[in-house]
């Protein structure tokens, strides 16, 4: 069940814009232990929300690794969402109407403070275990530089230090889908629905791989000269989203991802890493085309007590979330203490878009 927090102070925002006051959607698993020490914060991507046994099947729940009968685990819903925490479809005080288009930039490192000011309101201080994907991975790892102390354990999957220039151009074209749609952001009945579906579509080419849609949309009837699995496939991915998400919310969700960068204000990304106190598990995939393993692989040479993890797959970047039987080996290990700080361990990697093979934890190509 979705839990609320309200929270009636107003949140400074890294562009210098204000949110007056702040709601937070929220999911618990478990209990808190006497000692405070079984909390398990997982961080969410891009269009999730806080119900993580929902979205990560699998990897939370009972009988999985991260078992509500050991932990306490939280996930809390990203400022911007529309699932329930502050958004642009929030009240503007200002102007008594929602915001809209007008809402404010929501970085990645505000979200990161954000969860910090909640996991204060809900009396949880050291974190046994933070974790996220994707732009889940971004927050985590900015909250772990925000507050190195706090956080025990880290786990990064298939994340990066500072979002790509390839990143940026995925959400560019996607934004620029949405706002082609004339009816985006406008009060009409199905509004943006067109630019939505387009943009998702868009993105799903950089959540999947060639292999992916070779073992699962080649199409069966040679005969056949139009109206192709594979483009069935992409307009479903997209009507699929259009179903559960906000056009308006995307649309800026995207805009605080284009923000990430650690090294912000912290001379850099390497520095930055530098001030991770936790002891790291990092997760790549090898297929991921959007944050590619060379991405992982930075993290792992900067955070001092990293391990680097690639996981073969043939579904991309979406790996992070449906490759749970592996994901939550990995994760067992680690929380079992068995993180072994070994670069004689650190193996090798092809990576996916370049077809290079790196050395780890060197850079050097071999
Ligand atoms: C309220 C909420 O629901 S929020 C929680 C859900 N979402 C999230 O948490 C966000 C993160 N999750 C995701 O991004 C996705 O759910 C993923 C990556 C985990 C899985 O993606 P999916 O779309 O389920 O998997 P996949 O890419 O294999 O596509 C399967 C779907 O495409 C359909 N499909 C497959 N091939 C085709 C085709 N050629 N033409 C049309 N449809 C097709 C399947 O029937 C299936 O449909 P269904 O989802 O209605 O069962
Ligand atoms: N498939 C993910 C985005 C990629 O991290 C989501 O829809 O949240």
């Amino acid at each position: 069940m979705t839990r609320y927090l309200y929270i009636d102070h107003p949140f400074p925002l890294e562009s210098g814009a204000v949110l007056p006051t702040l709601t937070a959607a929220y999911h618990t698993y478990g209990t808190l232990n006497e000692a405070k020490d079984n909390v398990i914060w997982v961080c969410h991507a891009l269009t999730a929300n806080s119900d993580a046994a929902d979205w990560w099947p699998g990897l939370v729940g009972p009988g999985f690794t991260l078992d509500p009968a050991k932990y306490f685990i939280v996930c809390v819903n990203m400022l911007g969402s529309c699932y329930g925490s502050t958004s642009c479809r929030s009240l503007d005080p200002a102007t008594g109407k929602a915001y809209g288009l007008d809402f404010p930039l929501v970085t990645t490192r505000d979200n990161a403070r954000f969860f910090a000011l909640v996991a204060d309101y809900l009396g949880i201080g050291r974190i046994r275990l933070l974790m996220g994907g994707s732009m889940g991975g971004q927050h985590a790892s900015e909250w772990a530089c925000l507050q190195p102390e706090r956080i025990e354990l880290l786990c990064l999957l298939a994340t990066n230090a500072r979002h790509s220039a390839w990143g940026i151009a995925f959400n560019e074209s996607q934004r620029m889908a949405l706002r082609a749609d004339t009816t985006f952001a406008t009060d009409s009945p199905e509004a943006g629905r067109a630019g939505l579906e387009a943009a998702r579509s868009l993105a799903i080419l950089s959540y999947r791989h060639y292999r992916t849609y070779q073992a699962t949309q080649t199409e069966p009837d040679p005969a056949k000269t139009e109206d192709f699995r594979a483009s069935s496939y992409q307009r479903y991915q997209g009507y699929k989203l259009w179903k559960r998400f906000d056009p308006l919310c995307y649309y800026h969700l995207s805009r605080g991802m284009d923000s990430h960068h650690l090294g912000r204000g912290r001379t850099g990304e390497a520095a930055a890493l530098g001030r991770i106190l936790a002891q790291t598990l990092i997760i790549s995939i090898d297929t991921d085309i959007l944050f590619p393993t060379e991405e992982q692989s930075f993290l792992s040479r900067h955070i001092p007590n990293s391990r680097l993890e690639v996981m073969q797959s043939d579904y991309g970047h979406d790996g992070f979330l449906v490759e749970t039987p592996t994901i939550g080996r990995l994760l067992a290990d680690f929380l079992q203490d068995q993180l072994t700080i070994d670069a004689a361990t650190k193996h090798a990697f092809t990576d996916s878009l370049s077809g290079r093979t790196f050395a780890i934890p060197g850079t050097e190509e071999v």
